[in-house]
């Protein structure tokens, strides 16, 4: 409680301005919708537990990047475009999802939230079966996590590799024990039964971001709360091996953590300086007791699949990608001209990043691709190549299990151009206005008005046996 009082206390000192938190998520050009900046640029205080209202100032959208997105959105989307359009030329109207950090104690946070309209979106794990068999430890070693067992992240480098110079010692038969060695045991406290849980507001009300303070976790993720679909489709059970293959700034790593536990997590980011900016984000919400299980590797992508051939149960590939947010507010016109350029490029690189990752995959696990952008070429097409190429790849209907149950929060869109391909399922009106439908290769999340959440397309494949 002390805890809880405390926290509470210290985010009521400062109020960030939403014109410092627009200008930070534009800092590069990466960063979605998933990656909101958690420290406002400038912040020097707490932030206020107060939600945020507006922007006191918006940037315009960069021309070029508007009237490309217009003349292939219109086609591909249709009239589903003007609306997500509307969304996207709006950041007022943006919502922000908060997602818990379960390696802290969270009641406070909760009330906070609830007191100011947040729910959560997830079901919500019963707290007497959360805490069943350690229920006290469980209170009393959280407050020590939250101060003091900060997390390190270890480099790759720093991992003994194996006689065949991977760095990872997987027999598949046995990969839960194999790894335990590497990991210090885990203590019952820091193994609080897993879930994601994450709030949401009916309106584009923010959270502030959590501030950093040395040697305590945070206690919460913003995002957007579409990026969390790609990670419940992935379905990390306790005591896998997990590959997040584009993991910088590290939202999906954070959140594959609170649904599982898994033997071993390894986020991989080529690009230095997003690579830092991954070991903070896991220095700020991963516990020392965990440290062992989160690797960080500073690969290509693209030869990750030969360097560790079957070795993983579950990858992740959060492609780059055109990122639709954030291009269209490029800063200049230049820079947004350049970025289109570039576009061309990307299906290239996202194929062959989701072929390294069916290789990094074992025959039987799965692989989900996922991008925050609604370009087809970038989504379905990509999906589409590699599934024409690797006969061992089989795409996963996500319909009953992801389209269905979050059709009251997300709007679904058919998306894909030929909608009398097999496999294609008609559009549907839910009884909230979500427009829904699921493709056989893939689903994709469009923003509208009122559920601004997106874009975000995902795609799962299991590699057979
Ligand atoms: C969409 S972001 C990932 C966001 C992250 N998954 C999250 O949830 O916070 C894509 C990332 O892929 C990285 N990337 C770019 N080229 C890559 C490559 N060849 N191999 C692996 N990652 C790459 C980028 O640097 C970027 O950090």
């Amino acid at each position: 409680m002390l805890k809880q009082s405390l926290v509470i206390q210290k985010l009521n000192s400062k109020t960030p301005t939403c014109l410092q938190w627009f200008c930070s998520c534009e800092v590069d050009s990466y960063t979605g919708p998933d990656s909101v900046s958690q420290q406002p640029v400038g912040q020097k205080g707490a932030p206020t537990n107060q939600v945020t209202n507006r922007p006191k100032r918006e940037r315009s959208a960069c021309q070029p990047v508007l009237d490309c997105f217009d003349r292939q959105y219109c086609n591909e989307l249709g009239n589903l475009w003007t609306t997500a359009r509307a969304v996207l030329l709006d950041p007022h109207s943006w919502q922000y999802g908060v997602m818990l950090n379960r390696f802290t104690t969270l009641t406070g946070i909760r009330h906070v939230l609830q007191s100011q309209g947040f729910s959560s979106f997830l079901p919500q794990p019963d707290a007497s079966t959360l805490h069943s068999t350690y229920s006290s430890t469980i209170l009393a070693s959280k407050e020590e996590i939250d101060k003091k067992s900060v997390f390190r992240p270890r480099y790759i480098s720093e991992c003994p590799p194996a006689s065949d110079g991977s760095h990872l010692h997987l027999d598949h038969t046995t990969h839960s024990q194999s790894h335990q060695p590497q990991s210090e045991p885990l203590s019952p406290s820091s193994l609080s039964r897993p879930s994601l849980q994450c709030y949401v507001h009916p309106s584009a009300l923010r959270f502030p971001s959590p501030a950093h303070r040395p040697g305590q976790l945070k206690q919460y993720y913003l995002l957007n709360a579409a990026s969390l679909l790609p990670v419940l489709a992935l379905k990390v059970r306790d005591g896998e091996t997990v590959l997040d293959l584009c993991s910088a700034p590290g939202g999906k790593a954070l959140a594959i953590m609170q649904t599982a536990t898994p033997a071993l997590l390894c986020c991989n980011e080529p690009d230095p300086h997003r690579r830092d900016w991954l070991a903070k984000t896991l220095e700020s919400f991963i516990p020392l007791p965990l440290s062992n299980r989160v690797i960080i590797s500073a690969q290509d992508g693209r030869s990750f699949g030969q360097s560790e051939a079957g070795m993983y149960d579950k990858v992740l590939i959060d492609a780059p990608c055109s990122n639709d947010r954030s291009w269209l507010y490029s800063s200049v016109a230049l820079h947004g001209e350049e970025r289109l350029k570039e576009r061309a490029k990307l299906p290239l690189l996202q194929a062959q990043l989701l072929r390294s990752a069916l290789s990094a995959v074992r025959p039987g696990g799965v692989v989900v691709y996922s991008t925050c952008t609604l370009s087809s070429s970038e989504n379905y097409a990509v999906v589409e190549a590699v599934l024409n190429s690797c006969p061992e790849a089989e795409p996963e209907d996500l319909w009953e299990e992801l389209v269905i149950p979050f059709s009251n929060h997300f709007t679904f869109s058919p998306a894909h151009p030929d909608q009398t391909q097999p496999g294609h399922r008609p559009s549907w009106h839910s009884q909230y206005g979500a427009v829904l439908s699921c493709h056989k290769n893939g689903v994709l999340v469009v923003p509208q008005p009122g559920k601004t959440w997106g874009p975000m397309f995902l795609c799962r494949i299991r590699r057979r046996k």
